[in-house]
Order: structure tokens, then sequence, then C-alpha cells
């Protein structure tokens, strides 16, 4: 909604108005939400700008597409693989071939599978091509855009603005203090992962005391590992929770994931997806038009209009992703009956809990053998140790780069990061904070964040580090809840109606309470902080685990053992390159 300069005005007489003296706490509330317009505070011709910015920037990331991989017709004299011979334009200023590949689900299936270096590090490269570097100097200028309107707001930049979503001062802080707790086990599980990708590809591909080169993680932004799974599971031949094979075999089309997903919300007397959620949801990818394929869950704010977009490919990770995304949809129905001004999440990580939470159960060897879906599962310990590593690499390899994706923007939105460390600064995070590596060289010339949907898409990221963080506290109380015994990662509260009673009076909440009190309700009353206690004790077998087979590894990684793998340049380009020179200097005498 564009505001003329007369309601703008009036507006702002509104706001200064003594609202904040109201003596009813939750008009006092209302107003603190609908005082703060965003981006619709910028004049005109700004917004237009701004929004116009962030159309093109997620235009450019739905629609990116590489070329092919194909070793066989870029090889160097030597033998390597002529690696930028890919990005060389050919004569007739073509690249030397037709993009086709597009993210979902071709790149993402080949991150997952692939265990070719090579086709690894071109895929890596040329995504970021693609996506990230076409859109360096869009962000730039809209990053200008957005901390004028947070400033018109009353923020000092935008990342004020955004931090102020969770209520509390000192939010930053509580971030880095939570992270600083995980971290250990973070490093116990990257120590352990490194050692399993030595043995695989060998020490002159990953660094044994360095950082992990970030496209052998089987993602493409290296932010969970459980594509790895194949190669580092602790005990082969023992149960594993991966059931990708199964659901193929068994025939389950998208459509039966999604009504799985909804009988286990159903099951603890949660709401059923309303009718027209099943006829307007986007479940798989359309072969007649280009569609946004990240997935994603829309409240169309009447009540009745929920929806789920997602192109859906039969696998784990998808049947995961369907649970997050209907915890989005559940959400939004318990809170639908809300003003309008209170239909959210009590905070940003409680809205991108949901849905995890019920995965936490969904996912145990146990509840996957009730729905068929695995065989003979033992309690052996084992069977439990690949089960919490399975989790360990969705769950806690995820921790730091939810942790890094905003450290890194709100640097930018502050000025602390500038334009002339912009990619710098990110891999400077991703190094000391995740333990990754780029495989081949990075500068200025590229913009590697601007290749996760999130920053283009400028959508806030440390919801998911709370989100991680807090749906482990919901896990414990809904398996108090549920009369569970044994240990945490045991649990399945599937069936419990009790526990479906707790969680659906913390979430009919929406914004209505600050989340603090929300927590409280959620754990009687025991606390109101985000808490590392369950997600440690969660995994702790996991962690004492890994410290014994860790024993005479470097825990941790040395920054400067970092193998970029050297790019095999082709000799044309560099001779091409030094015959332009001596142009260029003949030139410039001749003109002097
Ligand atoms: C796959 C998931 N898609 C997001 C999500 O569901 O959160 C989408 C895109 C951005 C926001 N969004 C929404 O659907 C919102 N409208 C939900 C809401 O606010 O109600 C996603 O991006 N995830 C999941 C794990 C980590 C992260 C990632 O994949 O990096
Ligand atoms: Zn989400």
């Amino acid at each position: 909604m564009i505001w003329s300069d007369f309601h703008r005005t009036k507006w702002n007489e509104a706001t200064n108005f003594a609202w904040k003296n109201f003596t009813t706490p939750t008009v006092r509330r209302m107003f603190s939400f609908l005082t703060v317009l965003g981006k619709a505070a910028l004049p005109r011709d700004k917004l237009k700008e701004l929004t116009g910015l962030l159309q093109e920037m997620k235009t450019t990331y739905s629609v990116a597409k590489i070329c092919r991989y194909d070793a066989r017709l870029r090889r160097l004299p030597s033998g390597d693989y002529d690696y930028d011979a890919e990005f060389e334009a050919d004569d007739d200023n073509q690249i030397g071939c037709i993009p086709t590949l597009p993210l979902e689900p071709h790149l993402t299936q080949m991150m997952a599978n692939s265990r070719d270096p090579d086709e690894l590090r071109y895929l890596w490269r040329a995504w970021r091509e693609a996506a990230g570097k076409p859109i360096r100097q869009k962000y730039l200028r809209f990053v200008e855009l957005s901390n004028e309107a947070a400033r018109l707001n009353g923020f000092s930049d935008a990342g004020e603005y955004w931090r102020s979503d969770y209520e509390i001062d000192g939010f930053r802080e509580e971030v880095e203090e939570l992270w600083q707790k995980l971290s250990p086990l973070y490093q116990q599980l990257h120590a352990y992962v490194r050692a399993k990708l030595v043995e695989k590809y060998g020490e002159e591909v990953v660094p044994r005391r360095g950082p992990i080169p970030a496209h052998l993680l089987g993602n493409m932004w290296a932010q969970t590992w459980t594509n790895v799974l194949d190669m580092t599971i602790p005990y082969p031949g023992r149960t594993s929770v991966d059931v990708t094979n199964a659901l193929r075999i068994q025939g389950y089309s998208p459509l039966a994931m999604f009504r799985l997903a909804e009988e286990f919300f159903t099951s603890l007397g949660l709401e059923p997806m309303p009718q027209t959620f099943w006829q307007r949801s986007m479940i798989q990818k359309p072969t007649d038009r280009e569609v946004v394929c990240h997935a994603s869950a829309w409240d169309f704010c009447n009540g009745r209009d929920y929806r789920i977009k997602q192109c859906t490919e039969v696998t784990m990770e998808h049947l995961v992703t369907t649970h997050h995304e209907m915890g989005h949809i559940q959400y939004d129905l318990l809170y639908r009956n809300q003003p309008f001004i209170f239909r959210d999440g009590a905070n940003p990580g409680f809205h991108e809990a949901v849905g995890d939470v019920l995965a936490l159960s969904a996912s145990t060897p146990r509840h996957l053998q009730s729905v068929g879906l695995l065989g003979n599962v033992d309690d052996s310990y084992e069977t439990d140790i690949n089960f919490l590593f399975a989790m360990a690499l969705d769950k806690i390899a995820f921790l730091p780069f939810g942790y890094l994706m905003d450290q890194w923007r709100w640097e930018v939105f502050s000025g602390d990061t500038t334009s002339s460390n912009l990619n710098n600064r990110w891999w400077e995070l991703r190094l000391g904070v995740q333990g990754v590596s780029p495989p081949v060289p990075r500068t200025e010339e590229d913009f590697d964040p601007g290749a996760k949907f999130h920053v283009p898409a400028n959508v806030p990221y440390v919801r998911y580090f709370v989100s991680f963080v807090v749906q482990f506290q919901f896990h414990a109380e809904l398996c108090k809840a549920a009369g569970h015994e044994g240990p945490l990662h045991r649990c399945d509260i599937y069936r419990s109606v009790k526990a479906g009673r707790l969680l659906r009076n913390v979430l009919s909440l929406g914004k209505s309470r600050p989340w603090t009190e929300a927590l409280s309700v959620l754990t009687s009353g025991r606390t109101n902080k985000l808490d590392v206690e369950p997600i440690l004790e969660y995994f702790g077998p996991l962690r004492t685990w890994l410290e014994s087979q860790n024993r005479g590894e470097l825990i941790g990684w040395r920054e400067n053992e970092a193998i970029v793998l050297q790019v095999t340049r082709s000799n044309a380009s560099l001779i091409t390159g030094a015959v332009l020179a001596v142009i260029a200097l003949v030139l410039l005498v001749a003109l002097v």
C-alpha cells in the first residue's frame, strides 16, 4: 500500500501520540507493532525502487541455470580438467554452452549424489557465477534503501529493525552466547566428518587439519550434511534412518508425503489442513512455467486460504521439509482467531520450529518402523549412534551456518562490512565459524552470499538458528507431557493428545504475548529463556562417542591450511590476457 504524503503526516502525528501511556497492555502492544511501518515509511519513489530491486534479485535467483559439466570437453594437455574453460566466452562471446540446469531439482540432487570433486567444484562455482555474482550491485543499493527505511522507523539500521522482532535487549549477545555453548559439539562433528572425507577423497583434496572444502558436503551451501551420511555413518550395515529408498519402493508420491505429515499433526489433536490447502497448494514442480521452487508456506490472512509451494522430490530430506512447511501452516491455523496484528509467531524462531519439532519424533527409527518405512529396528547402541549421527548431520552441522548468515548481514547493514570486503568477510565467517573453505579462489568480483535464497529474497536467517535451539526445548517439554521415559532422542510424541494440547496452548497465543511468556507456558513456568540444555542432552550419547572416535584428530581447523584446489587456468586465457595487456600498453604509449 502506498501512503500519500497526507496520510504519512497524519500517521506520524498519531504514532507520536501518547499511545505508550495506554493502560491496557494488549492495546499498547498492538500499537507498538502498528506504528512500525517498515518499508512503507519510504517516499514513494524509493519504495518503488526497493521493491523493484527485490523482485529482480529474486527472479535472478529463481531462473538461474548453469551448463552441464562435461569433463570430456575440458581437458588440458596435462589431462587435468580445464576448469575455467566453462566460463570462457567463445569467439562469438557466448559462454561455451547453453545453460540448462536449474537449482531444483538438478543441482540440488547433483550436489547430494556426485562423488567427483571436479564435478562438484564445477557445480559449486557455476551456481555462484549464475546466481550470486549478477546481483552484487543490486544488493548494495538494496541495503542502502533498507537502512533508509529502518531509520525512518526509528532504528539505526535494518539489522536493528530485524532484531526488534525478538523484543529483548541484547539479543545479539544472547545468540553469540548460545553459539559459544554449542560450538564444541559442532567441532567434534566437523573433525569426524573431515576424517571420513579424507578417507574418501584423500588429503590432496581434504586437508586433514584444515577446513573442509565446501563443495564436498552434499549441499550447495554446506548448510546440512545429511547427503554424506553414506560416507560417514558410524556403523555401516546397521539401521540407517535414510528412508529415501523405502519411500520410492513403496511408491510414495508428493501428495502421500503431505498426507503422512498431516496425519502426524492430527494424531496430536491438532488442525487438519483445510480443503483449500489441498486445492490450491503447489506441491510439485510444474512443467509449463518457471516458478520459485524454494519451498515456502503461505497464510492468505482470511482464516481459510493457506498454501504450500514446494517442488517436492520423493526423498527423506523432502519429507522433513514437508513437515517443516506444514508446521508453518499449523501455526497460522492455531492463531487465526487472534486480532490480525497478533497473527504471527511469538518470535520468528518459533515459526520455524513447529514443523521441525514433529519431525524430531517422526524421524525416530521406532516411528519410521511404525509407519512401515523401516524394517526391523533393534534397540542396540549402534542403531542409536547411527540415528543420532544422522540427526547431527542435519541439526548440529546447520548451527554455524544458521548463526553466520545474519552475523554477516547485520555487519553489512551496520556498515562494518562494505563493498570493499563484502565477499571476503563472508569467507572469513565461513572459515572462522563453520570451518569450510571455498574450492576455488574467491574475490570481490564474486558475491557468494547472493547465491543463497534468503539473501536475494531478503528473508532474515537467525530465526533458523533460534529454531534449532528452541525446537529441542519444545521437544523436551512435549515428551514430558506425553509421558515419555528414557533418553530424549528416543522420544516419539505421535498420538499424544496431551502433548498436542500443550503445543496448541502455546501456539494459539500467536504474537499476542512476548515469546518469553509463551516459553513460560511451554515449560510450566520453569524457564522463559532460550536454553541449549535440551539439544545438548539429546545429542549427549553422540558427543561421548565422537570424543572417543576423535582421539588423535585435531579438533577445529588451521585456517591457513585451506587447500584451494588450483583452478587449472587454460593456457589460452593466460596468453590472451598477456597479449591484450601488451596492446593496451602500446596504445597508451602511442597516445601520450
Ligand atoms: C525450505 C525453507 N523455506 C522457507 C521456510 O519455510 O522457512 C521459506 C522461504 C523463506 C521463508 N519461507 C516461508 O515459507 C515463510 N513464508 C514461512 C513463514 O514465515 O510463515 C527454508 O528456507 N529453510 C528451512 C530450513 C532452513 C531454511 C533453508 O532452506 O535454508
Ligand atoms: Zn520455515
